[in-house]
């Protein structure tokens, strides 16, 4: 791995930046979503006030002993981090930390009748449902007749732009998806990501998907499409195990999502009749690993996860909260080498990402230049701008 130096790790403790708002904002805003979405009994909704006191002013209380996953959260940091402000720890920690409580004062975990009820469903499922999403599958239509090379990079664009349909980003950013009309690729590696989906493939696509709805619709059709050409032979898609960060995919999602497809008409349906065939042959495999929750970045991945990505031709990693993970939630100098900061990755690694926080490594001189002329640093959490990076 070259030398890379590493940089300050990025905390939510300064009133005026990103992660203090995600705080001090964000999180409020979706306990208050949360409660008038779903009609929660007195006891859950008393649950979530007390949260919004706790995350917005009180200090990190450790989950309840019996918790399913006391000892897990442990040996990710509860203890080293209980009784210190959410302000005061790395924002990774305490924005995963934000929604595991959530899931608590919902009773998500809890024996009884809300056991497994997804707070978020609501918001997943109307996006699923909308006007937008039937005109994104009728587009395809219009591409089915392209030759498979253009079909393959439409999709590919399809899956990283997808990206900024994002349900929490929403909460915070409105009008963010109208303003990014123009794509605007601050890095663009795609062409050393084509090699490893090339065919006649018969290895592996791992995909570390991120949102469900309209980040997943693309990312399953950019699948059936590599699977339907033999690019790949095979898919592994890692979505996260519970509910996190709002839309963030489930399997119950990808379930919505192919079934969703496979009642569309014209290439759409096709696709999702060769997704569905794929699920049930082993073609596509879904895997939901604790650890696709944890606060902590990716380089202290456990060694199975590590072994599922040594054994994929190329493991996609979608989205920003993947990315932070992904290159370490640091103030990295823009221009810090990708492949520095993803040398521990145990098999070439794209990332696709609209840039939605602080975080951003690779980039030319140049190209950072370019855009603090032209927006000062709200490129970096704005939505309007993306990136395809890859080290092989
Ligand atoms: O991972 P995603 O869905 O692309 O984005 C997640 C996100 O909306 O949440 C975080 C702030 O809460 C940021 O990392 C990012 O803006």
């Amino acid at each position: 791995m070259p030398d890379t130096p590493t940089a300050p790790v990025i905390l939510a403790d300064e009133p005026g930046t990103f992660p203090h708002s995600v705080l001090a904002e964000r999180h409020p805003a979706i306990i208050r979503q949360v409660r008038d979405t779903l009609p929660y009994g007195p006891g859950q909704r008393r649950a979530l006030d007390a949260l919004l006191a706790e995350c917005t002013g009180g200090v990190i209380d450790p989950l309840p002993a019996d918790a399913h996953d006391h000892e897990r959260w442990r040996t990710w940091g509860m203890d080293a981090y209980a009784g210190r402000s959410w302000y005061d720890v790395p924002w990774l920690w305490s924005e995963s930390w934000f929604y595991r409580r959530l899931l608590h004062a919902v009773d998500y975990f809890a024996p009884g009748p809300w056991q497994g009820i997804d707070p978020f469903r609501p918001s997943k499922r109307a996006e699923l449902d909308s006007p937008a999403t039937d005109e994104e599958l009728a587009a395809l239509d219009d591409l089915a007749g392209r030759p498979e090379e253009e079909q393959a990079r439409a999709l590919l664009h399809g899956s990283l732009w997808g990206n900024r349909a994002d349900l929490g980003f929403r909460l915070s950013a409105e009008g963010a998806e109208e303003a990014a009309a123009v794509p605007a690729l601050v890095a663009d590696d795609s062409e050393r990501l084509w090699p490893l989906l090339g065919a006649p493939g018969t290895g592996t696509l791992c995909l570390v998907a991120d949102n469900a709805g309209r980040e997943l619709v693309p990312d399953l059709l950019l699948v059936a499409h590599l699977l339907a050409h033999g690019r790949i032979g095979r898919a592994v898609l890692h979505v996260k195990p519970h509910p996190y960060y709002v839309s963030d995919a489930t399997t119950a999602d990808v379930v919505d999502a192919v079934r969703r497809l496979t009642a569309a008409e014209g290439a759409a349906g096709e696709y999702g009749r060769g997704l569905w065939a794929a699920l049930r042959d082993g073609r596509l495999a879904l895997r939901a690993h604790p650890f696709s929750c944890s606060p902590l970045p990716y380089a202290e991945m456990p060694d199975d996860l590590r072994a599922d990505f040594a054994a994929a031709a190329v493991t996609v990693v979608k989205g920003d909260l993947n990315y932070r993970r992904l290159v370490g939630d640091r103030y990295w100098p823009p221009t810090t080498p990708f492949a520095g900061v993803t040398g521990y990755f145990p098999g070439p690694v794209a990332a696709l990402r609209t840039l939605k926080s602080d975080v951003i490594t690779g980039l030319a001189p140049a190209t950072e230049a370019a855009l603090v002329a032209a927006e000062g640093q709200r490129w970096r959490t704005g939505g309007t701008h993306a990136l395809i990076q890859v080290r092989t």
